[in-house]
């Protein structure tokens, strides 16, 4: 079985995320380059973790005129991602043309409700109703916009996969238990997260931060 575990790597150096990767390589199934990585060394420093031999996920999180994120597509298609992500709040018209600039190869997931949102960040935000309520809606018009699939947390996970049976679930905020949750807010392990149905289980600060990632990679994978 394919290890479903995507390393983040949300760090500000390329030699450091180069050196955590090569280290935990063996443990791990993929690595996720997000905003801050890419901000920081672009199509330079994708390049670089490439040659750890893992398949990168770009989590970019588009979110723009469908115009402009088809071209943002198109400009790290050269880059070969598995993953990228879109915002499924960018709507239908978006995500169809996100869609339409990927290759071939690259699987399009739409992020939903942001880990890192509670219900009541929601309603802040002007949308009434439940975090599950929330990620359904979205995920239904990702699906009805042929995407592959979606980002949602560990505890949306169970229901959208029964909902929509081949669809690719990337789930973030994942915390071995007893680990710090740091700004996550939904939040469950990996084991209860793939058993869930996720397809990918991305995980960032309990590997990347610990005082040994080799031996919180093996640990993580252990319980998986
Ligand atoms: O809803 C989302 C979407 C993306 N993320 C990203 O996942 C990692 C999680 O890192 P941890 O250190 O394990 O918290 C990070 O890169 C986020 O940008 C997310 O957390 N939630």
């Amino acid at each position: 079985m394919t290890n479903p575990v995507y390393l983040a790597l949300d760090l500000p150096r390329v030699d450091a995320a180069r050196a955590i990767a090569e280290k935990v390589k063996g443990h791990i199934g993929g690595i996720k380059l997000g905003l801050e990585f890419f901000c920081a060394h672009g199509h330079h420093g994708v390049h670089e973790l490439a040659q750890v031999g893992l398949p990168i996920f770009l989590d970019l999180k588009l979110h723009d005129i469908p115009n402009t994120v088809a071209g943002a597509m198109q400009a790290i298609h050269v880059l070969e991602p598995r993953i990228v992500t879109v915002h499924a709040a960018g709507g239908r018209a978006m995500m169809e043309d996100a869609k339409a600039a990927a290759g071939e190869n690259t699987k399009v997931v739409a992020v939903t409700m942001l880990t890192s949102l509670d219900e009541r960040d929601l309603a802040r935000t002007g949308v009434s109703g439940s975090a599950h309520d929330q990620v359904l809606r979205l995920a239904d018009l990702a699906q009805d916009a042929g995407l592959d699939g979606i980002v949602c947390s560990g505890h949306e996970v169970g229901e959208v996969h029964r909902r929509w049976k081949h669809g690719f679930f990337v789930v973030p905020g994942l915390r071995p238990a007893g680990s710090a949750v740091g700004d996550q807010k939904r939040v469950v392990t990996p084991r209860a997260a793939r058993d869930a149905g996720a397809s990918v289980l991305v995980i960032g600060r309990p590997i990347s931060k610990a005082e040994d990632p080799l031996a919180a990679a093996r640990a993580i994978e252990e319980t998986l």
